[in-house]
């Protein structure tokens, strides 16, 4: 095998056993991340990997070979942290050179390399800054280009974006994935968050009470979760499902259909809706058969798609006959262009539910609901 090779790896601390024994394969080029929750073992995995804590059992090797016997700065690995912990007397260039410095590169190459990576990494330019007068992100972005910059055979990140906040975390996952792919290196990718483990990972070793429960493509993870635990930590909500068994409703999985008795409060008033929609959403109330109003998006997407379209109805306790779940709004929130509402349904107890556009839903309101079954998975 080659590429990083852990076999039956365990690592304890005085009684404490932080990895149980696991088995993982990193091939030359791939992105792998480490996905858990805190405190599941995946720090002492990749420490283990690095050569920072000693194996109780098992082995990591690279290209087949062992390394039991090779010190850590011997590994050819290199290593980045939530804190980049850069050097805050060194400029950026500095920083980004330090590693060519220690592998005694001459000063003309370690300066093409600081470009080229500076380049890379979307900082341009920056050679001359000093560290400390740099933002969250471009320090991370600093890091990385000094830990990619004596091509490491492996590169080893431990939560490299948790320090940063949620849209510079999203933005730098997505060039992270970039990066790494234009860098062609070798990547274990330590995270406690599934949404930047998809975006930067070819493969996704999910991991729980120091064992991996599961690996494969983020798709793969997403469309057949293990077990319900490991579907809840992917963002799924397990309910039960009708006749036994279990489902994780996706984020999606619920759309806000028709509103069927509109006694609620906030919003616009639901006539005044139904006659802005016009034809479409008539129709749709009439379909509905229930006095309600069709609530839809701006081309009357909910109106579109029949009310009565079948859902999955052997799977959805609390349905009504023709298959639709009907239940009771308890908030109302409106977030990237879209209503989601919460709806407390007979069996499910309170879920996230979508409607399309800028619907008159207020809380109190019974809604009635389709299941999409695209957005479902069976546990
Ligand atoms: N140096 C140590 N000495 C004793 N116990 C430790 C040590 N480091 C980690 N542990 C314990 O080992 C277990 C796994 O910790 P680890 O840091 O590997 O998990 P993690 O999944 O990386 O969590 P987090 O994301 O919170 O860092 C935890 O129970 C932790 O308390």
């Amino acid at each position: 095998m080659s590429g990083l090779s852990v076999a039956g790896a365990v690592v304890t601390y005085a009684g404490t056993t932080a990895v149980a024994g696991v088995d993982l394969d990193v091939a030359v080029g791939e992105v792998v991340a480490l996905l858990g929750p805190s405190g599941c073992g995946k720090s002492s995995l990749l420490r283990a990997v690095a050569g920072l804590e000693p194996l109780t059992a098992g082995r990591v090797a690279w290209d087949g070979a062992d390394l039991r016997d090779v010190p850590v700065h011997r590994r050819g690995f290199g290593l980045m942290f939530q804190d980049g912990q850069l050097f805050t007397h060194r400029d950026v260039a500095g920083n980004v050179a330090y590693g060519l410095e220690m592998a005694r590169v001459p000063a003309a190459e370690r300066r093409d390399r600081v470009d080229e990576l500076l380049e890379l990494v979307g900082l341009a330019g920056y050679q001359r800054r000093p560290v400390v007068t740099l933002s969250g992100g471009e320090q991370q972005r600093v890091a990385l280009a000094r830990s990619l910059a004596p091509r490491p055979r492996l590169l080893l990140l431990d939560e490299p974006l948790s320090a940063l906040d949620r849209s510079l975390r999203e933005r730098l996952a997505s060039d992270l994935h970039d990066i790494l792919r234009r860098a062609g290196t070798t990547s274990l990718y330590v995270t406690h968050d599934h949404d930047e483990a998809f975006t930067v990972a070819d493969r996704v070793a999910v991991m729980r009470a120091g064992e991996l429960v599961q690996v494969g493509r983020p798709a793969e993870l997403w469309a057949a979760p293990a077990d319900a635990d490991v579907a809840a930590f992917l963002g799924y909500r397990v309910v039960a499902a009708h006749g036994g068994g279990r489902l994780g409703l996706g984020p999606r999985a619920l759309e806000v259909v028709g509103v069927v008795a509109g006694d609620g409060v906030g919003g616009e008033s639901a006539d005044g809706w139904a006659d802005a929609l016009g034809g479409g959403a008539g129709a749709s109330a009439e379909a509905a058969g229930s006095g309600g109003h069709g609530v839809g998006g701006e081309a009357s997407e909910g109106a579109a798609r029949s009310p009565r379209t079948p859902a999955p109805s052997a799977e959805a306790p609390g349905s009504g006959g023709d298959g639709d779940l009907t239940g009771r709004v308890t908030a109302v929130g409106f977030s990237r262009g879209r209503t989601t509402v919460m709806v407390d349904l007979p069996d499910w107890g309170e879920q996230r539910a979508v409607a399309a556009g800028i619907a008159a839903i207020g809380t109190g309101d019974l809604v009635r609901l389709r299941l999409d079954p695209a957005g479902v998975v069976a546990l």
